[in-house]
C-alpha cells in the first residue's frame, strides 16, 4: 500500500502539472485572442473611412468569432481550475474481455484529456465506462458503451479524497462504494446548500441517475433517501449524455418554494452545469390564468387547515384531490361540448345550408381553441358551400355564414362554467371562493377545464425535461394539467409519507394512473439522519420498508416543560451549545407559521439571533432559522429543535405527518420540547427514552 500511495501521489502531482500546463496554454491562447480582438478593433477604427460595408461586416464577424472562441476557452479554464483542486475521487482498473490489457481509469467531476498528448487523465463520472465504479465490486463486471455491452474484470477499486490539490486519503475498496467514505460524508456538518454526491453514489441510485429510457420516471423514496440529489445528478447526466440536443435552459424544475430552489441551486453548478430554470405551481397557474383570476396559495391553504378545524373545507379539498374528480371534469367538458353547440339551418343566396354541415365541421375541429375553432368552422363551411353549389360567395354572404356560426356556439365565461360544474355534479357546496379569490384547490381544476374547453397558451412549450419534486403534494388534476402542458420526458419524485396536506396528497400509484406509461422506482434506504433519529421518527410514522443508515449519534431528547417561557429558555441554551459546536445549521421547527412568527419574536426578545423563514423568503441560509415543517420540507439541518411537541399541538393525522417531516430534517441531533403532556405520537418513543434516561421533566 505504501508503494501504491507513493505511485498515486506521484500520479496526482503529474496530473496537476499537466493541468497547469494546459491552463498555461489556454491562458496564452486567450491573450492572443485578446490582442487580435484589440488589433481588429483598432484597425476598424483607424481604417473605417476606407472600408466599405462588406469589409466592415466581415471584420465584425471575425471579431465575433474570436470572442466566441475566447468564451469557450474561458469556460475550459474555469473547469480546469476547479479540477485542479480535486481532479478525481476514484480509480478502477478494468480488463476488457476482448483485450489482453488492463486499463486504469480515474474518475472525477469532469473529463481531463491532455491537449498535447490526448492522454485521458480523468474520465467524467457520467462517461459510460465510469458506471463500473458505481455498479460493481472487484470481479466480473460490464458496462454499456455506445457500441454495446463491454464485459471484463474489475481488478481494483480505489477511493480518494483530494482537496486543494492535496491527497487527504486513499482507500482500496472491494465492496461497492466504501461504507467508510459514505459514513464520513454523511457525518459532515451541513453546507450552505445541497451538496453533490458523485463520489459515493450508490448502485440503486446510479441506476436511476443513468436511466435514459423512461419517458416518465416516478421516484418514491423515503425521507433522506437522496431523491432530490439523485434527480439533480440525473439532470447532470442527461445534459452530458444528450449534450447536442439538451441544454440547461430546456429543463424546468417545479419546486415547492424559493427557499428550496435556492437550497438545491448550487448542485448543478458544482457538477459543472448551468442552473436550471425553476418555477412554483402557483406561478405556473398565474401564467396560465392571467392576472384577473386571483387565488389562494398552497401555503395559505395548509395554514388555514392547521389554524381551523373546518370540516367543510377539508371535504372540499379532499373531493378535488380524488381521481374521480378528474374524470368528472372531463365528463363535464364533454357535456359542455355537446350542449354548447346548437346547429341551425340557414339560407344563403336562396340556397339551403343545413345545420348538420355546421355540426360535423364543429366536431372535426375539436382540437382547436374555442376562438380559433369558431373562425375555422366559418371558413370551412364557406368552402364547403362554394364547392357544393359551385359559386363564389360575396363578402356580405360570407359574413352571414360566419355570424350564424358564431351564434350557434353558446358561450359562457370560464368562471361561470366552472361554478355550474358543481351544480352539474350535484355538489354546489364544493365551490366556495373567499373574497373574490379562488381556493387553492380550485385553481388547477379550473385550468384543466379551460384546457379542455377553450385550450390554453402553453408558456413553457420548449421544455424538454420536466422535474417535479415533492410529488405527493400535487393532485391528479395537477398531474393531468402537467401532462398536457409538458409532453416531454419527466422525472417526478417525492415521498407519500411526507405530505404537508393529507387531504390533497397523491400516492405514486395515483400519479402513475394519470401519467400513463410512467415507470416507478422505490428507494428505501435513508441516508440523512443518524440511526437514532431515524428510529425515533419511525415510531411516529412506522414504515417497515425503511432501512436506516448505520450511523450513530445521540438519542433524540424530549424535555417536558411547564410554560412557553421555559421552552424559550431551553432553546436559547441549545442555540448557545450549537454556536459552540462544529455544526453549521440549526432549525427550530414550529408547527404553524403563526407559531413560528411568535416564537421568533420571543427568541429575539431573549437575545437569540435567528432568521425567520416565511412563504415569501427568497433563500436558504445556515445558522439558526425558525420555520415550519412545511417550509423545511426537502431541506436538512445539522440540528433540529421542535419547540412544542405537546399533544395540544400535535394530535391529528396531519400533525403526525408534520412531526415526522420535522424530525427527519435532522442530520445529527434532534431535540423536542413539550409544553405540557407530549404528543400522542411520541408515546411509542417513551419506552426507549425511559430506558436511556433521555426524557427530562423541567
Ligand atoms: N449516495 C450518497 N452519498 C452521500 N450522501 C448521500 C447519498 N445519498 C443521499 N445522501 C445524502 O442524504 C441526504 C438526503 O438527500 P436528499 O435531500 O436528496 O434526500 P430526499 O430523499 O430528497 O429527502 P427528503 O424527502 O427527506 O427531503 C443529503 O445530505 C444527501 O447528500
Amino acid at each position: 500500500m505504501t508503494l501504491d500511495k507513493d505511485l498515486e501521489t506521484r500520479r496526482l502531482t503529474d496530473c496537476l502539472a499537466r493541468i497547469d500546463v494546459n491552463l498555461g496554454q489556454i491562458g496564452a491562447r486567450l491573450s492572443d485572442y485578446q490582442r487580435d480582438i484589440q488589433a481588429a478593433h483598432d484597425h476598424m477604427w483607424e481604417a473605417r473611412r476606407d472600408m466599405d460595408h462588406l469589409d466592415k461586416v466581415a471584420m465584425r464577424q471575425s471579431i465575433d468569432q474570436m470572442m466566441r472562441s475566447s468564451d469557450v476557452l474561458r469556460a475550459q479554464a474555469k473547469k480546469l481550475a476547479k479540477l485542479r483542486k480535486s481532479p478525481y475521487f476514484g480509480r478502477f482498473d478494468f480488463r476488457r474481455q476482448d483485450r489482453n490489457e488492463t486499463g486504469s481509469y480515474y474518475i472525477g467531476i469532469h473529463d481531463f484529456r491532455d491537449e498535447d498528448t490526448q492522454e485521458p487523465w480523468v474520465y467524467d463520472w457520467r462517461a459510460p465506462v465510469s458506471s463500473l465504479f458505481y455498479d460493481f465490486e472487484t470481479g466480473p463486471a460490464r458496462y454499456e458503451a455506445p457500441s454495446g455491452t463491454i464485459p471484463g474484470d474489475l481488478t481494483l477499486k480505489r477511493q480518494f479524497r483530494i482537496r486543494d490539490g492535496a491527497m487527504e486519503f486513499m482507500l482500496d475498496v472491494s465492496v461497492n462504494i466504501v461504507d467508510d467514505v459514505l459514513q464520513e460524508e454523511l457525518a459532515r456538518a451541513s453546507d450552505d446548500g445541497m451538496k453533490n454526491i458523485v463520489a459515493t453514489i450508490q448502485r440503486d441510485q446510479n441506476a436511476i441517475i443513468r436511466d435514459a429510457e423512461a419517458h416518465t420516471l416516478i421516484i418514491q423514496g423515503v425521507a433522506g433517501s437522496g431523491k432530490t440529489s439523485i434527480a439533480l445528478h440525473r439532470i447532470a447526466f442527461l445534459l452530458y449524455r444528450f449534450k447536442d440536443t439538451l441544454s440547461s435552459a430546456d429543463i424546468l424544475i417545479i419546486s415547492p418554494n424559493r427557499v428550496f430552489a435556492d437550497y438545491i441551486g448550487n448542485v448543478l453548478p458544482e457538477l459543472g452545469e448551468e442552473t436550471v430554470p425553476e418555477i412554483g405551481m402557483e406561478t405556473l397557474a398565474a401564467q396560465i390564468l392571467g392576472p384577473k383570476i386571483r387565488f389562494q396559495s398552497f401555503f395559505e391553504q395548509t395554514a388555514r387547515l392547521l389554524d381551523s378545524d373546518d370540516q367543510a373545507m377539508k371535504e372540499r379539498i379532499r373531493a378535488k384531490a380524488a381521481p374521480e374528480f378528474l374524470r368528472q371534469i372531463e365528463a363535464y367538458a364533454r357535456h359542455l361540448e355537446k350542449t354548447s353547440f346548437a346547429p341551425e339551418d340557414i339560407v344563403v343566396r336562396k340556397r339551403p345550408l343545413p345545420g348538420f354541415v355546421f355540426e360535423t365541421t364543429w366536431g372535426r375541429l375539436g382540437q382547436l381553441d374555442l376562438a380559433e375553432r369558431i373562425v375555422a368552422m366559418g371558413n370551412s363551411v364557406i368552402e364547403q358551400f362554394e364547392a357544393q353549389y359551385n359559386v363564389e360567395l360575396r363578402k356580405e354572404e360570407r359574413a352571414v355564414i360566419r355570424k350564424a356560426a358564431r351564434g350557434m356556439v353558446k358561450r359562457t365565461t370560464l368562471r361561470k362554467a366552472y361554478r355550474e360544474f358543481f351544480d352539474w355534479i350535484g355538489r354546489p357546496e364544493l365551490f366556495q371562493p373567499v373574497g373574490g379569490r379562488l381556493e387553492y384547490a380550485d385553481v388547477f381544476p379550473l385550468i384543466y377545464l379551460r384546457m379542455l374547453t377553450e385550450g390554453v397558451e402553453n408558456p413553457h412549450a420548449g421544455v424538454k425535461h420536466l422535474l417535479v419534486d415533492e410529488m405527493q403534494d400535487y393532485t391528479p388534476v395537477q398531474y393531468a394539467v402537467l401532462a398536457r402542458l409538458f409532453k416531454c420526458r419527466k422525472t417526478i419524485l417525492g415521498d407519500a409519507t411526507q405530505s404537508v396536506n393529507p387531504y390533497s396528497a397523491s400516492t405514486p400509484e395515483r400519479i402513475e394512473a394519470v401519467l400513463e406509461g410512467a415507470w416507478r422506482v422505490t428507494l428505501n434506504k435513508s441516508y440523512r439522519s443518524t440511526w437514532q433519529i431515524m428510529q425515533f421518527a419511525l415510531k411516529i410514522a412506522p414504515n417497515p420498508d425503511l432501512v436506516a443508515m448505520e450511523r450513530h449519534g445521540p438519542d433524540p431528547d424530549l424535555a417536558v416543560v411547564g410554560t412557553q417561557k421555559d421552552a424559550v429558555a431551553r432553546i436559547a441554551k441549545a442555540v448557545r451549545d450549537f454556536r459552540a459546536s462544529d455544526h453549521t445549521s440549526l432549525a427550530v421547527l414550529a408547527k404553524t407559521q403563526a407559531q413560528a412568527t411568535r416564537l421568533h419574536g420571543a427568541l429575539t426578545d431573549a437575545g437569540v439571533d435567528a432568521r425567520l423563514l416565511e412563504e415569501g423568503s427568497a433563500g436558504f441560509s445556515t445558522g439558526v432559522v425558525v420555520c415550519t415543517p412545511h417550509l423545511a420540507k426537502g431541506l436538512e439541518f445539522d440540528r433540529v429543535i421542535i419547540p412544542d411537541a405537546s399533544d395540544a399541538v400535535f394530535s391529528t393525522e396531519m400533525d403526525r405527518n408534520l412531526l415526522y417531516v420535522a424530525c427527519t430534517r435532522a442530520m445529527h441531533q434532534l431535540s423536542l420540547i413539550s409544553v405540557g403532556a407530549p404528543s400522542r405520537f411520541l408515546e411509542a418513543t417513551e419506552g426507549d427514552r425511559a430506558r436511556n434516561g433521555t426524557r427530562q421533566a423541567v
